[in-house]
Formats: C-alpha cells, structure tokens, sequence
C-alpha cells in the first residue's frame, strides 16, 4: 500500500490540482494507494507518526496470524516544506519515501533528479514499484538540528532572515492567491538586503574552528539547490556523508546584490568573499542571534549546531 500526504495549499494551490492528475494516473494503473491531506502546518508530520504507530500495531496482530502487514513508501505530495515535514515523521523508519513535486521551489527533487516534472517523478516512483526490494533501495543522507531533520540546505543569517521575513509578510496570502507568491520572497530580499548588518561569525567544522568577520551567510548544504533554484552550493551531494560549507563575508550591499544573479548558475563560487568548507559537524556561533532556516523553514537561531547522518533516508 502506497500512502500520500498531499498540502494541497503548497505551490499556491499546484498541491490540489498535481493530485488530481496522480489520482487519475494510479487509479487507471491500479495502484494501492491511501491519500491523506494536510490542514496546516505540522500536520504531515502527525498524519506520519499515526500511520506508523497504526502500522506497528497492525504488525504486531498480523504476526500472530502469520500474515503480512506492508506500507511500501509513503509519499510526499508538495514543496519542500512538506517534504521536510513528511520526512520528519518517517526518520527512523526503514519505511521508503518518494514525492512528487507540486511546490513553488521543489529544491530537493532538483537536486536529486535534476529537474521538478510531475510526470518524471511518478514514473520513478512506479517504476521502481515493480523492482525487487534490493533494487529499490537508494539511501541518501540527511541532515540534523538537534531533532530536526533538513534535506536540503540549512541558511544561517541574511537568508534565515529573508525566509523569515517572507513567512510573516501581511502581503503573502494575498500574493499567493493571486499567483505572484515568489514576488513576496523578493519584496522580501531587498527589505532585508536594506536593513540587514553583517556580523562576526565563529564556524567550528569537525573540532577545527574558523573566524570569520562581516558575514552575511552561511549556508550548510547536502543538496547544491535553495530558494527555487539558486546553486548555493553547486558541489554539495546527497550522498557523500559530508556537508558543503558557503561562507558569504566582507562584500558591501552592492557587492552582494551584484553576485546573486550569479548564484542561479553557481558561477558565484570563484567570487571573492565567498568561501567553501567540508565536513561531517558544523556549529555557529555569532555576535548576535542569527536566524537559521532548513529547507526554507524556520528552524531556530544561532547558537546552532547541524550534522549530516548518512545513509538515513531510504528513496523510492
Ligand atoms: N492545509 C494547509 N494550510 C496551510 N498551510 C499548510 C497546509 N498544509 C501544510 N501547510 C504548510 O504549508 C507550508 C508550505 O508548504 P510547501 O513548502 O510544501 O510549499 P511551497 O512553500 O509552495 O513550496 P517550496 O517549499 O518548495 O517553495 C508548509 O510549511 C506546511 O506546513
């Protein structure tokens, strides 16, 4: 059995109508499936945790009986924000996750395919259906605040800020409704590019500490892709049991403004002011309290601790 958890809200309302056309699809190829919709945020998270819990009791009837309980993924229909919610319910699990792109950046299915088609991302999912178990397994690695679990890229300072910003803007449901959601995030931008004061900043990656000064960003990767697109960290894999550093630092607002066209194409990475780091433990420390997003939700503020733990997460 195939269970969906579908935010019909993400993408500005992709998460309804990508789930009308998955139902048809797996209804014409007869596909076991249960499908579960969100109602806020959080929820994906719970509606995990109770289909496990059902599903461990259920396994211990069923193994009284001889018979065979199975749940063979559980799939994530929505953005990154679902994703993450998704797989912070399935952690621990050996229960395999898939998803299908219907939010408005989809950064984890780039990074892992390449590219955000509906279509592309189903056929892998009922492909690797009629595979033996052995086949079907891909394990990618994960990365941990505390309990927290990010896929992605964990953002420290002036883009947990934007991220933040974007979240609280009075404007954003309104944007949303009317399809101009994205213009949020760069409404977003330059208010925070305007106010925003770089500080000092004490990166200690696996026991060996860094200082550095005037930092606008931090950005902690296990996939290159954040914010719909942008190639923070263009070398970063998913499976390689390390995390990418990006350091941002001593570049005036102009300067900075000046490089982000080119993060789209990572063409940013020879740049001076940017530096890259390797490692399995980073923490940050900083003069002041910075805001701290994974997979652009927000997930505390600095002091802040984040490492990857490989193998975790079993793809469909
Ligand atoms: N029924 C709901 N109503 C409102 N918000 C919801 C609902 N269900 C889930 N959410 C929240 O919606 C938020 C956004 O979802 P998601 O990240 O999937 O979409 P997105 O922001 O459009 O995509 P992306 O993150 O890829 O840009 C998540 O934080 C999630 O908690």
């Amino acid at each position: 059995m195939y269970y969906f958890i579908v935010n019909q809200t993400s993408g500005h309302g992709r998460g309804g109508r990508v789930w009308k056309r998955i139902a048809a699809k797996l209804n014409h190829e007869s596909v076991p499936h249960k499908v579960f919709f969100t109602e806020k945020p959080g929820h994906a998270t719970s509606i995990v945790q109770q289909l496990i819990t059902e599903y461990e009791q259920q396994l211990k009837e069923e193994a009284k009986q001889s018979k065979q309980a199975n749940i063979d993924g559980v799939i994530a229909v929505g953005g990154d924000g679902t994703i993450q919610e998704v797989v912070n319910g399935l952690i621990d699990h050996p229960i395999p996750f898939g998803c299908i792109p219907a939010g408005s950046g989809n950064d984890f299915l780039r990074g892992l395919l390449g590219e955000t088609k509906v279509e592309l991302a189903l056929e892998r999912i009922l492909k690797r259906r009629t595979h033996s178990r052995e086949t079907q397994q891909q394990r990618i690695d994960i990365v941990r605040i505390g309990h927290r679990t990010c896929l992605t890229v964990v953002g420290i300072g002036f883009d947990g800020q934007i991220a933040k910003t974007a979240n609280e803007s009075k404007v954003k449901k309104w944007l949303n409704r009317v399809k101009l959601g994205r213009l949020c995030y760069i409404f977003s931008l330059l208010q925070v590019l305007g106010k925003y004061q770089p500080v000092d900043v004490e990166i200690t990656i696996d026991g060996k500490k860094h200082c550095f000064s005037n930092v606008w960003l931090i950005a902690v990767a296990n996939m290159p892709f954040y914010a719909g697109g942008m190639a923070i960290c263009p070398q970063a894999k998913y499976n390689d049991g390390r995390l990418d550093v990006c350091i941002v630092h001593n570049l005036s607002r102009w300067q900075l403004l000046r490089l982000l066209p080119l993060v789209f194409s990572g063409r940013h990475v020879s740049k001076p002011g940017i530096d890259f780091y390797y490692g399995k433990k980073i923490e940050v420390t900083s003069a002041s309290p910075l805001v701290v997003h994974g997979d652009g939700e927000i997930v505390g503020e600095t002091p802040i601790q984040v490492s990857v733990q490989p193998d975790t997460l079993q793809l469909l």
